[in-house]
């Protein structure tokens, strides 16, 4: 079986009442907002529950960064898949910059996604008229409130979008030698903040429906 892992009661909603009414087997758990108290909450999952869990899945919302390249950025509502994920704001803090620290002091801040469990992960959302962007997550511990810092975050890592779990997830993940996948759906752009622009609950949605199809088909696999 699986881990379904969301950050909030709001985001796992949907997907509680997708399993219910389907007979996918899967673990659920909500994990809490941001990085160290997701960590927490699955790494003590995976220490007491006695279920044989085969691989993790997050799942949720995220702030889409906005390319001012001329290329296209993930729009609201959009589904994303992540290839990497960074924990892009464990370092130095400049205003809206940010530098790092060594490796040999912080460990690794990036974390690479099976490509193989990728591959099937884009194919089976393709398959269902889901078509996701896949790129570079970034995972912060303060959501970015101006764009100016969303576009330095953006330029850094090439950045697709922004949470506030994945990195640690990918850690537990790595640590306890799970296959690890992250889809999210986008409920607002990385701008000077604006909460009336966000789209929570229809990015709930969007993000537990990915996650249920991804659930579904990597459980006959
Ligand atoms: O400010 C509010 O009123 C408010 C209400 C509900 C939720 C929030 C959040 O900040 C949600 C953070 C939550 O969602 C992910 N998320 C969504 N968008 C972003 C973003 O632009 N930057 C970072 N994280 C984001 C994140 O994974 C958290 O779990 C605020």
């Amino acid at each position: 079986m699986f881990l379904a892992v969301a950050a909030t009661e709001m985001e796992m909603a949907p997907l509680g009442r997708m399993l219910a009414a389907s007979k996918v087997p899967c673990v659920t758990l909500v994990a809490g907002v941001g990085p160290v108290e997701s960590a927490l909450r699955i790494a003590r999952f995976l220490c007491t529950d006695g279920r044989h869990i085969r691989g993790i899945v997050n799942f949720g919302v995220a702030g889409a960064y906005i390319n001012l390249q001329g290329y296209q950025s993930a729009a609201p509502l959009d589904v994303c898949l992540a290839e990497r994920e960074i924990a892009g704001d464990f370092g130095i803090c400049y205003g809206d910059n940010m530098d790092y620290l060594p490796e040999e002091l912080t460990g690794r801040i990036a974390y690479d996604i099976d490509r193989s469990l990728l591959l099937q992960a884009g194919l089976i959302l393709q398959r269902n008229d889901l078509h996701p962007h896949v790129g570079t997550f970034v995972t912060v511990n303060a959501v970015s409130g101006t764009r100016a810092r969303g576009e330095n975050l953006r330029q850094q890592w090439q950045g697709l979008c922004e949470n506030m779990e994945g990195a640690s997830i990918a850690r537990v993940a790595e640590a306890f030698g799970l296959p690890f996948l992250e889809v999210r759906s986008i409920s607002n752009m990385v701008e000077n903040r604006n909460s009336q622009n966000w789209q929570l609950d229809e990015a709930c949605e969007v993000a537990a429906g990915a996650a249920f199809l991804l659930l579904r088909e990597l459980e006959l696999s």
